[in-house]
């Protein structure tokens, strides 16, 4: 079976544009997300746009800042520092990766908590180790919802995460455990990493390697999720898992692309939701 992530995003996104149609009709603010791109990256650049259309499909304001790499540490603080104040915004995203003479932690903790739509300022974090409400990260949340989708308990089953970055693999290994399931962290220094993920009923794959994961990784039967975003030999979009080798083994499977990363802006827009209706 394949996990439609463009379908399952497309109904959350309908079910948001509805709550914004319902605040526009009691004369309410629009709910504004503020994202900050700096650098030229190609890939960042189709993922703010994916972002931008994504709000006008829901109704959401968006702003976008772009700046050159030369852009400073300091200059983005007193950027942060302004959308934290200003009443108008409700979600602020500093694009990832941040060029390399930017401190990334030090402009993570410079956004206000309640703005994080992405969920990785530390208190954000703490709340999701605790398990108390938070902004969750989007990536994370939309693998939940995947499962969801297809009706899938984690209770009691053995979730193997290839991966342990702190905007996928720690988080969602964390929102595994919250659902009862047995959680394994795998990483660049798992040994026998094939015997560790031949366990897993539902495989995370997060590492950043086009088609690492072939059948000989998969146990028949399991749930794979597929959150590599990368580029084959013929500089196709491509996932982590070699999904042609994988499929017929498995009980289901997110493809890429329409899989994990339409889902991931769906919950920036639930993300963007959720702030507003805190503030
Ligand atoms: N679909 C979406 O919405 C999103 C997709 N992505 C994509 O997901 C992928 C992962 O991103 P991100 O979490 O930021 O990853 P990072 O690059 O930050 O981390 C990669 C992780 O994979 C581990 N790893 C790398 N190679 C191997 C290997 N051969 N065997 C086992 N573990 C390995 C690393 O281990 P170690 O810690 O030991 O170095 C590290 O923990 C990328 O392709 C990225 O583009 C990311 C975010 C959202
Ligand atoms: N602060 C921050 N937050 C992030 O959430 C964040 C980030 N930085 N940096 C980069 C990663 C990656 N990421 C994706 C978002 C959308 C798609 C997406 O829309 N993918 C589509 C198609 C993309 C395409 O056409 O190239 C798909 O898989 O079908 C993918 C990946 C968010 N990230």
């Amino acid at each position: 079976m394949l996990i439609n992530g463009k379908e399952i995003s497309k109904q959350i996104k309908e079910d948001i544009k509805k709550e914004v149609e319902l605040l526009k009709e009691e004369g309410k603010r629009i709910p504004c997300l503020a994202v900050i791109l700096i650098g030229e990256d190609p890939a960042s650049q189709v993922y703010v746009r994916n972002k931008i259309r994504a709000c006008e499909f829901v109704g959401m304001k968006s702003m976008t800042i772009s700046k050159d790499a030369s852009f400073t540490q300091e200059e983005l603080l007193a950027l942060i520092d302004s959308l934290n104040k200003n009443e108008e915004v409700d979600g602020i995203l500093v694009q990832l990766p941040v060029p390399d003479h930017i401190d990334e932690q030090a402009i993570i903790e410079a956004i206000d908590p309640i703005k994080d739509v992405d969920g990785f300022h530390p208190s954000n974090v703490a709340k999701l180790v605790l398990n108390e409400d938070g902004l969750v990260p989007c990536t994370p949340q939309g693998m939940m919802c995947m499962l969801d989708a297809i009706n899938y308990d984690l209770d009691g089953k053995e979730v193997v995460v290839v991966g342990r970055s702190n905007i996928v693999g720690k988080p969602v290994s964390l929102l595994c455990l919250h659902r009862n399931a047995t959680v394994t962290i795998a990483h660049s220094h798992t040994g026998n990493l094939r015997d560790v993920t031949k366990r897993a009923d539902v495989l995370i794959a997060a590492i950043g390697k086009p088609k690492f994961f072939d059948s000989s990784y998969v146990k028949e039967g399991a749930v794979v999720l597929d959150v590599g975003m990368n580029r084959d030999e013929n500089n196709k979009l491509c996932g982590d898992v070699d999904f042609d080798d994988v499929v017929d083994k498995v009980q289901a499977i997110t493809p890429v692309p329409g899989g994990v990363g339409p889902m991931t802006i769906a919950l920036l827009m639930s993300n963007t939701l959720k702030s507003y209706k805190a503030r």
